[in-house]
């Protein structure tokens, strides 16, 4: 059995803090999501060629893509100073960057940290990386598969092809990682954020597998995390904003290492140095460049961002739907900072504002948390799915609801007012109409557009029972303005994960569909 790795990161929810979040003096509450992107690293068998001994192929597959349009192949070559990274089927694939670099900089990354424990040789180093790339029967390389859960995706097209509607009692009926019938730049994605849970499992399992850093069973934001998961963190996020060609705040990454929490972002002149440097595919071996290298810059005692544990009260629910109301998602970042760096004075007033009220919602929230031991909580809480919340606060944990339902209120008036000054339909109108609607289920206790915002997503926070659920895919699957198909996920509090392959469903037959 050739030796294998898997590691899987959640999709996230920023459920406050879209935009304010790109400012280190505001916070992000970022919820991690059950649905999740694997990545699974085996070793290739040795070739019946006379494989070359200073060459290692890696391919990386989209388990649920088309496969001769979703496979990318490279070579990592030994070549005197130099470790050469490849793409050999580009002329037929394509790149796809956000492999291409989380390849490459975790490639630089090993070496680095070999070269350091074996004492500053590099070539010695550079061998050795390749030496675990081949695996320890001299294999021919590594085979990745990436698999994300359906979630990720827009699953309209699968559900109409099994004459299911939209809905969320349809989504079950799916095959775990159904096959997508395009390539990914055809794909609708759902805005769980596959590419940061792409290249955080990738670069993990890869960093695992070369036994390179060792992860511990589970990550959250509760424990302090150890220094390799803090090193993860610190290279997805260089190599996800080496992709994007920009620096985000980087919740998406950070909640993709260790789940839900409160986000605080690094200042972007940690990264700055490395975001400065020429592009290039080769790995200098040599010692005399040193002052290039990435590990200095990755080491966690230099990144000031920070991650405050947070998490939903047990008995809510948060529920997402994708909406495709067909239009493009323009550039919302650009404009946004663009009319508040014009507008400063009143900018700062409505972020102020709207950061108040986010924090209301993570005080709230926590409040919940600390009440679960107390002796009418789950009452409170199904007295709660059963009215709208008006009328009589029975208890401080029904005050907290009411509350939590007011503040979800406030914020999304903040939202339509940074929409109506900066020209950005941030909670557009569609979508308000939307929200009203769903707001207005008992049991809801109110929602949202999720980051950026848009018309591509909303989320609910319910009281998780199975009639306030139904009534809410009730709604939705009769809604006419937009088309809004529910998501499967719910919150779940954990980030990285160590998987073995037969505790995820539907994943063993995934991994041998070609
Ligand atoms: N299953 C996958 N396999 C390989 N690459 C993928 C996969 N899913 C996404 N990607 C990569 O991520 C890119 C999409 O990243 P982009 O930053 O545009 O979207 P995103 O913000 O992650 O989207 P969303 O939040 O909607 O998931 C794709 O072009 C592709 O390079
Ligand atoms: C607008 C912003 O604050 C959030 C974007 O979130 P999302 O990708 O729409 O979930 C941008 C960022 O934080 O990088």
């Amino acid at each position: 059995m050739p030796r294998q790795t898997i590691i899987s990161s959640p999709g996230k929810v920023l459920l406050a803090g879209g935009y304010l979040v790109l400012d280190r003096q505001f916070s992000g509450l970022v919820v991690a999501t059950s649905s999740r992107f694997y990545s699974c690293v085996t070793d290739l068998p040795p070739s019946d060629e006379i494989s070359s001994t200073n060459r290692a192929t890696i391919s990386v597959r989209a388990g649920q893509f088309p496969s001769t349009s979703s496979t990318w192949v490279y070579t990592l070559t030994l070549s005197g100073e130099e470790l050469v990274l490849e793409q050999t089927n580009e002329a037929e694939v394509g790149k796809n960057k956000f492999i291409a670099i989380s390849l490459l900089k975790t490639l630089e990354l090993a070496y680095e940290k070999i070269e350091q424990e074996q004492g500053g040789d590099g070539v010695k180093a550079g061998e050795e990386l390749l030496r675990r790339v081949k695996g320890e029967t001299g294999g021919q390389g590594l085979e990745v598969v990436v698999l994300a859960d359906n979630d990720f995706y827009s699953q309209r097209e699968q559900l109409a092809a099994l004459s299911l509607p939209p809905r969320l009692s349809s989504l079950p009926s799916l095959q775990p990682f159904t096959q997508l019938p395009r390539p990914i730049p055809q794909t609708n994605k759902t805005g769980l954020g596959s590419s940061a849970a792409l290249v955080t499992s990738l670069v993990t399992s890869l960093l695992s597998h070369l036994s390179i850093i060792s992860l511990p069973s589970s990550s959250t934001s509760s424990g302090s995390p150890s220094t390799d998961l803090l090193l993860v963190h610190s290279l997805a996020q260089y190599a996800h904003c080496l992709a994007q060609g920009k620096v985000g705040s980087g919740f998406d990454i950070s909640s993709a290492v260790f789940g839900t929490h409160i986000y605080r972002r690094f200042s972007r002149s940690v990264l700055t140095p490395l975001m400065d440097k020429p592009p290039t595919s080769t790995i200098s071996l040599s010692s005399s460049t040193a002052t290039s290298k990435a590990l200095p810059w990755l080491d966690p005692s230099e990144w000031d961002g920070s991650t405050t544990p947070f998490r939903l009260p047990k008995g809510l629910r948060l529920i997402l739907a994708d909406v495709d109301a067909g239009t493009d998602t323009p550039s919302f970042v650009g404009k946004v900072l663009e009319w508040r760096k014009r507008e400063a004075e009143k900018a700062t007033e409505v972020w102020k504002g709207l950061d108040k009220a986010n924090m209301q919602l993570e005080k709230l929230l926590s409040g919940l948390v600390e009440r679960e031991g107390d002796a009418d909580y789950d009452a409170t809480l199904r007295w709660a799915a059963e009215r709208k919340f008006e009328g009589h606060a029975e208890s401080e944990t029904a005050d907290l609801l009411i509350e939590v339902r007011a503040t979800l209120l406030v914020i999304r008036e903040y939202l339509r007012e940074m929409s109506e000054l900066s020209g950005v339909p941030i909670e557009p109108p569609e979508q308000t109409r939307l929200l009203d609607a769903s707001s207005d289920v008992p049991g809801v206790l109110g929602g949202g557009v999720p980051g950026a915002g848009g018309y591509d997503a909303i989320f609910l926070l319910t009281i998780d029972s199975p009639d306030v659920i139904s009534a809410v895919d009730d709604l939705w699957s009769s809604w006419t303005e937009m088309s809004v198909c529910p998501l499967l996920a719910k919150q779940s509090d954990g980030g990285l994960r160590i998987e073995s392959l037969e505790d995820v469903k539907g994943l063993k037959e995934a991994l041998t569909r070609v």
